[in-house]
């Protein structure tokens, strides 16, 4: 605690009042605070210092006691001063005073005004003497302060050099902490450095992406306005949302019973994938221990094969040796029985000796002879008799062997059987395995809501295969995951342009299992799904081979006649489920930009010359839920395969067809085949509306190779200028532009809600493989991958709650 003096405490004291009376005497009239404030020296006339006048007794500005007296000896003033007028006035007014007289030498009146005026001045002196010694006092009282203010100062200095010490310790501490904070404002400085060059390189970045965010927001305009198309779309939609609600609820239900199965299935795919894998290394070693059997089955069974020859050599031998030794037992028995009679004739000679010795003799040589030739027929028997017992062991011996082969044999088929048996059954399941996956891969396809493309390839016909220079392009990968899905075309310089597909067909695929792949496809057409399928290629490639084929050979029947049968078996099929279909079958061609209704029946002679349905306006018109209708065009109802073959016959008989220097029969049109189907289920009261458009396009071609002129020329030039349309707007779904030139030609036009709808489409990409066309067929095969590439959207099932019977 500092100590604070009295002469300290009153100096404060006495400026701590002044201060209080200047506030007080800064409200009051400027007169009386002249008055009390401040006289001028000159005012009194006591020299040029400027000093305050304090009232000497209490230090204020306030008339003092003395000043009172001094008025009180001035009776003159004291009213004057009392008025407030200034001193200052008073005293120059006193100064100036002149003594007046009423007559000249009025002495007497000028001595008493003189007298007078004396005092006043005496009172006057007396007052500034008071003032001056207020002044002196003051003086005093203001060095006592000054000296207080030194001792205050001198305390202070130290105060401040304890201070100063301090604040240079603090100083240095600083410094040194300035020291480090310089070093780390560098450290930061680099700091700042590399942000601010990762600020600039944000900034840029910033800036592009505030660039894509401009064009980002460009893009939601563009969809908040396809927003509000949409919303409006919802609106028209929610109506039949509602009718939809209940049917939806059991859907629900049936769809998590499908992604149960959907899940398990992927499951089981992977298992049997696994399976797949273990059978096939199982299969291989089968195989390869099936293939070291049977040559050990052949190398045995060619053993036994010469065995069975040595048998029946021996076998032979043995007849032989048996019926010599017959033979030779014969000729002894005659010997024996020739022997007997002459022993016989010998004994009756003997007994009667009539007879002559040389008789005997002869007849006992002959006897002697023929014992002689007898012992040898004795000695042949015996060796032969030697032959056949090693003959017969040696039989023995054979049979034993072959017996031994036989089992070995039995043994090896048996094995074989075995192993033909685990073969079939892997290879069943490899089947069963391939099915479960196909049916995956339809799935994620149509979840991936991808057009999807299927290659063929059509093998070399007679005249490429008589003409040298013409030989296949096209190859197969051998091994991997692209076998039946990769294709190659391979130049003459040895360059190779590979691609792949959902599926490639080689020339060897029937018809019928190129239909195999298909048939799921079809059949989701009688589940209300729009369905299309399209042959795009070159002329001449087998376009109309796939899709037509040859519909009165089982062998070549193509897509339409076999896809028919198969709706109308199924829908036969689905009858004992409570359904009952409704089939519309109508058929179009697009030839030079305008549509014929190929299924219109002429009605007078002079009609029948006239090209069908030419003299009609058909109009293309889809409606809200994508469906197509054809204005003026001939619907037909059909309900069996026969009914829709005729129509193909009739349509087949009015098509545009013509000879081209690539194609026989080339098809000079684009040819739309479309199957309507309404289903309704009597029990569960569901509809379904589904539709299958089978699509045979017209071949594209090069002008300087087909040689077109004339009408050919202007059919040629349409057909590439269609295809163009199409290629155009495939590019343009590929792209995800906003416009689609959909209008550009009739066939995309007809086709728009298959190339940009909900349906489930299919393109074949048709390929000539001879080395001419190999042009053709590398640009075809570039437009399926584009196509391949195209999202058109998540397929869409039509059905709703029955509303009115059909
Ligand atoms: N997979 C195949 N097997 C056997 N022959 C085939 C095959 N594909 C096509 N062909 C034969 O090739 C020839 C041409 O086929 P197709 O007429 O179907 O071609 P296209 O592509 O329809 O031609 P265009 O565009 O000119 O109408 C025909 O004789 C056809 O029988």
């Amino acid at each position: 605690m500092k100590r604070v003096s009295t002469a300290q405490r009153n100096g404060r004291e006495m400026r701590r009042a002044t201060q209080q009376k200047e506030k007080e005497n800064i409200g009051a009239p400027p007169e009386k605070k002249r008055k009390f404030n401040s006289i001028s020296s000159s005012e009194v006339g006591l020299g040029n210092e400027n000093h305050e006048v304090l009232c000497p007794s209490n230090g204020q500005a306030e008339p003092c006691a003395s000043q009172q007296d001094v008025s009180e000896q001035l009776p003159n003033c004291k009213g004057e001063w009392e008025d407030g007028k200034m001193w200052s006035e008073q005293v120059e007014a006193l100064l100036n005073a002149k003594f007046l007289t009423k007559a000249k030498f009025d002495i007497k009146g000028r001595n008493e005004q003189m007298t007078e005026h004396i005092k006043k001045l005496r009172s006057c002196i007396r007052h500034f003497r008071q003032i001056e010694a207020s002044y002196v006092l003051q003086i005093e009282q203001l060095q006592n302060l000054s000296r207080e203010e030194k001792l205050h100062w001198e305390a202070s200095e130290v105060a401040m050099a304890e201070k100063h010490t301090q604040i240079s310790n603090n100083l240095s501490i600083s410094q040194d902490r300035c020291a480090a904070l310089e070093k780390s404002l560098v450290a930061a400085e680099e700091q700042k450095k590399d942000l601010l060059a990762t600020h600039e390189r944000d900034v840029s970045e910033l800036e592009a992406s505030q660039h894509s965010c401009f064009k980002l927001s460009g893009e939601l305009e563009k969809l908040k306005l396809d927003m509000k198309a949409v919303e409006e779309k919802v609106k028209s939609l929610q109506d039949i949302n509602k009718r939809l609600s209940e049917y939806n609820t059991s859907l629900q239900d049936y769809n998590s019973k499908l992604q149960n199965d959907a899940s398990s299935a992927a499951q089981e795919n992977i298992r049997t994938q696994q399976e797949k894998i273990a059978i096939l290394e199982t299969l291989s070693a089968i195989r390869g221990s099936a293939a070291a059997l049977q040559t050990q089955l052949d190398s045995a069974k060619l053993a036994a094969e010469e065995e069975n020859k040595q048998k029946n050599l021996l076998h032979n031998d043995l007849e032989w040796i048996r019926t010599e030794l017959q033979q030779c037992n014969e000729e002894r028995h005659q010997y024996q029985i020739q022997n007997q009679t002459l022993v016989d004739e010998n004994n009756r000679f003997r007994e009667f000796t009539g007879r002559s010795a040389s008789e005997l003799e002869s007849v006992t040589n002959k006897a002697i002879a023929l014992e002689e030739s007898h012992d040898l027929q004795s000695e042949q028997i015996r060796n032969l008799l030697h032959q056949l017992d090693a003959s017969n062991s040696k039989l023995q011996a054979l049979e034993l062997s072959l017996e031994l082969h036989k089992k070995a044999d039995a043994d090896h088929v048996g094995k074989v059987m075995e192993l033909q048996l685990k073969l079939s059954e892997a290879e069943q399941r490899l089947n069963e395995g391939e099915i479960i996956r196909r049916k995956l891969h339809n799935t994620i396809q149509e979840l991936k809501g991808n057009i999807r493309v299927f290659c063929r390839v059509r093998p070399l016909i007679v005249d490429e295969e008589d003409n040298e220079l013409a030989h296949s392009v096209v190859q197969y990968p051998q091994a991997g995951e692209l076998v039946g899905h990769g294709i190659d075309l391979v130049q003459a310089e040895g360059q190779k342009y590979a691609f792949s597909f959902d599926k490639v067909f080689g020339p060897d695929v029937s018809q019928e299992n190129v239909f195999e792949e298909i048939s799921q496809l079809v059949q989701s057409a009688l589940d209300g799904y729009k369905v299309c399928i399209f042959a795009y290629g070159q002329t001449g490639s087998g376009k109309t081979y796939t899709m037509l084929g040859q519909p009165d050979q089982p062998a070549h029947k193509g897509l339409i006649p076999r896809s028919l049968e198969q709706i109308f078996r199924s829908s036969q099929a689905l009858q004992c489920q409570g359904w009952k279909f409704r089939m519309q079958a109508s058929m179009l061609e697009i030839y030079n930009e305008s549509l014929r209704d190929l299924l219109v029946t002429p009605k007078s002679d002079s009609q029948k010359n006239d090209a069908p349905g030419i003299a009609k306006q058909y109009n293309i018109k889809h409606d809200n839920l994508g469906h197509t209708q054809v204005s003026e065009l001939t619907l037909v109802e059909v309900t069996n395969w026969r009914e829709v073959s005729s129509l193909l016959r009739q349509a087949a008989q009015s098509r545009s067809v013509g000879k081209t220097a690539m194609n026989e029969q080339s098809s000079r049109s684009h040819c739309v085949f479309t199957l309507r189907i309404s289903g309704v289920n009597e029990s569960t009261e569901q509809q379904v509306q589904g539709v299958l458009n089978l699509v045979d396009l017209a071949g594209s071609e090069r002008l300087s190779r087909s040689g077109a002129t004339g009408e050919r020329l202007k059919e040629t030039q349409a057909i590439n200028k269609s295809l163009a349309c199409l290629g155009d707007v495939i590019l343009a779904i590929a792209n995800k532009e906003q416009h689609v030139p959909y209008r550009n030609s009739k066939l995309t036009y007809l086709l728009q809600p298959c190339l940009g709808g909900d349906s489930k489409t299919l393109m074949f990409v048709n390929i000539a493989p001879d080395s001419k066309s190999l042009h053709e067929s590398l640009c075809s095969l570039r437009f399926a991958a584009k196509v391949n590439a195209c999202e058109i959207g998540v397929p869409r099932r039509h059905t709703t709650s029955r509303v009115v019977p059909i």
